[in-house]
């Protein structure tokens, strides 16, 4: 099995190009799976204040055996505590529940809209503060569309490290990915397999048959050739198995091509857009 890629990002710090995402995996099975994760070798966790498993991530971490600085954490601010005191608190919240005392990178989850006398703005400008004391190593965005990216351009100081949105075969984001690249900001592709909608797709499987390797493996190899990082989310062993063996293969270029076709644009997206999505937790 070869080494997972390392992407170095804007501010100098490194992130494993592929990590394991926990996403709806209930706190009573998160334990066991993050602990499986690790063992198979993922270096990579990505979780957030809204999935509710953070102690259950964290407990997984300090039972692995493994050093701190040998993994690579993420988590993200909840919608709902974009005030900055708000954020401040839940920010610290999270560095308690991992059982932490840095997290690698913190996100912005949504870019809500203005939900009281400041936005996203000032709530960057709070993450800023995070980074600057060392609680978390680098900071980014999640699910920023190029407008909300273009006034922290314009308001703030620090480029984001990371800008995390939806991205797989039927939903290429392209707008967004080239507006990240041109500003040295990684892209991060969530739901990399359409939570499981793209498996099924006949060119991808097509493609799998004749290289001799998954559907699932087809599909994250096609993004971490465009150079995104990846964490898919699987509770069953095989799956995360089968999902961590991305580097020992290459897709031709007109398969990566085949596949990059496959985009639905609006049509493709599983999740919410960003621009009118304002759900806030009670
Ligand atoms: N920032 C955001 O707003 C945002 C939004 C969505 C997701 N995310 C992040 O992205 C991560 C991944 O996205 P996701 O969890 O939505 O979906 P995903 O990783 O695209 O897909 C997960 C689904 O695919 C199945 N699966 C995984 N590997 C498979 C394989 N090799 N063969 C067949 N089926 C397989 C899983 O089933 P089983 O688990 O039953 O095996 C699960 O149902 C999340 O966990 C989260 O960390 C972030
Ligand atoms: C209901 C959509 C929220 C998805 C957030 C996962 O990171």
């Amino acid at each position: 099995m070869s080494a997972v890629k390392n992407i170095t990002l804007n501010d100098g710090h490194t992130i494993p190009q592929l990590g394991f995402g926990v996403f709806k995996i209930d706190p009573k099975d998160a334990v066991e799976a993050v602990s499986k994760a690790l063992e198979i070798g993922y270096r990579h966790i990505d979780t957030a204040q809204m999935y509710g498993n953070e102690k259950q991530v964290g407990e997984a971490i300090r039972t692995s055996g493994l050093e701190r600085g040998d993994i690579f954490v993420t988590s993200k601010l909840n919608n709902g505590f974009h005030r900055p005191d708000d954020a401040r608190k839940a920010f610290e919240t999270t560095l308690s529940d991992l059982g932490l005392d840095y997290v690698d990178l913190f996100l912005i989850h949504w870019p809500l809209p203005t939900l009281y006398d400041g936005d996203f703005v000032s709530t960057w400008k709070t993450l800023e503060e995070f980074h600057r004391d060392g609680r978390a190593r680098s900071i980014g965005v999640s699910n920023f569309q190029t407008a909300h990216l273009k006034r922290l351009a314009d308001e703030t100081e620090i480029v984001p490290a990371i800008n995390q949105i939806e991205v797989h075969p039927y939903f290429s984001n392209q707008e967004v990915r080239s507006y990240d690249q041109a500003h040295q900001i990684a892209t991060e592709a969530w739901s990399p397999l359409a939570q499981g909608k793209v498996l099924h797709d006949p060119t991808i499987n097509q493609i799998a048959q004749k290289i001799g390797k998954t559907p699932a493996q087809v599909v994250l190899r096609w993004h971490i050739q465009r150079g995104d990082i990846v964490f898919p989310k699987s509770v069953t062993p095989p799956r995360m198995k089968e999902n961590f063996d991305l580097f020992d293969f290459e897709l031709d270029p007109s398969d990566i091509e085949t596949i990059s076709k496959l985009d639905k644009g609006e049509h493709g997206r599983i999740g919410p857009n960003p621009d009118t999505f304002d759900y806030i937790p009670k």
